[in-house]
Order: C-alpha cells, then sequence, then structure tokens
C-alpha cells in the first residue's frame, strides 16, 4: 500500500468507499467531515448550523490527531455548504478553531445538498512539521 490510512475511533466512521484520512508524506489529507457523532454514527444538531459546525471542527481535530496533527498544521480546507447564507456564522464558528495569526488557504462554495442532508462539510489537507 502506497500510502498509509489514518483511522480515528474518536471521529465517525467512514459512511462510504473511503479513508478519514490519508497520509501521503509529510502530507495528511482528510476526508470531507459532517457533523456525524462518532459514538452513535447520527448527524447532530437537528439542522443546526452552528452545532455542525462545532462537530465538524471537532470530527477534524480527531482525525488530524490520530495523524500526530492539529489544526495549527492545516494548510488548505474546502467547505462545503447548503446555503451561503449561513457563511457569517459558519466563519465566526470556523474561525474561532484558529489563532489570529494563522488562517488555512481554503475555498467555500455552495451545494445542492450534501450526505446525510448536512448544511455542511468541510475537508482539509495539512502537513506534518
Ligand atoms: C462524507 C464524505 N466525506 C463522503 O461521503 O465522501
Amino acid at each position: 500500500m502506497p500510502h498509509t490510512v489514518v483511522y480515528s475511533n474518536q471521529a465517525p466512521a467512514p459512511i462510504g468507499p473511503y479513508s478519514q484520512a490519508i497520509q501521503a508524506g509529510a502530507t495528511v489529507y482528510v476526508s470531507g467531515q459532517i457533523a456525524l457523532d462518532s459514538v452513535t454514527g447520527q448527524v447532530v444538531g437537528g439542522g443546526d448550523v452552528a452545532q455542525e459546525t462545532n462537530q465538524v471542527m471537532r470530527n477534524l481535530q480527531a482525525v488530524l490527531q490520530a495523524a500526530g496533527l492539529t489544526l495549527r498544521d492545516v494548510v488548505k480546507c474546502s467547505i462545503f455548504v447548503k446555503d451561503l447564507g449561513n457563511f457569517g456564522l459558519i466563519n465566526e464558528i470556523y474561525g474561532s478553531y484558529f489563532t489570529p495569526d494563522y488562517a488555512p488557504a481554503r475555498e467555500t462554495v455552495e451545494v445542492s445538498r450534501l450526505p446525510k442532508d448536512v448544511q455542511v462539510e468541510i475537508s482539509c489537507v495539512a502537513v506534518a512539521g
């Protein structure tokens, strides 16, 4: 196997044919996280964007931790949202997980639908060292 599969039992198990993350050399590619609870596998938040965004960020942290990394090591995020009307709220919560001196590169796009009909999905790329 050319690259390393990253797995955390503190993050939701994949809900399809993908890994939580793949480590390729010093780079870790974290799959899109949605607001799934790692224990129940159920969506949390009941459609509340703030709760979903916090759960997504916690899931990203858990997967990164399994690779020995933190959000500080993230170089790029991709945010997929159901409604760009929530851009401000998502930004506020997302931004609170980073320090004022460092925010990764990013794009945010509105999409018609997301897995499990959630409001937000975020993936990231992190580099060790
Ligand atoms: C939730 C996902 N990352 C997926 O279905 O690809």
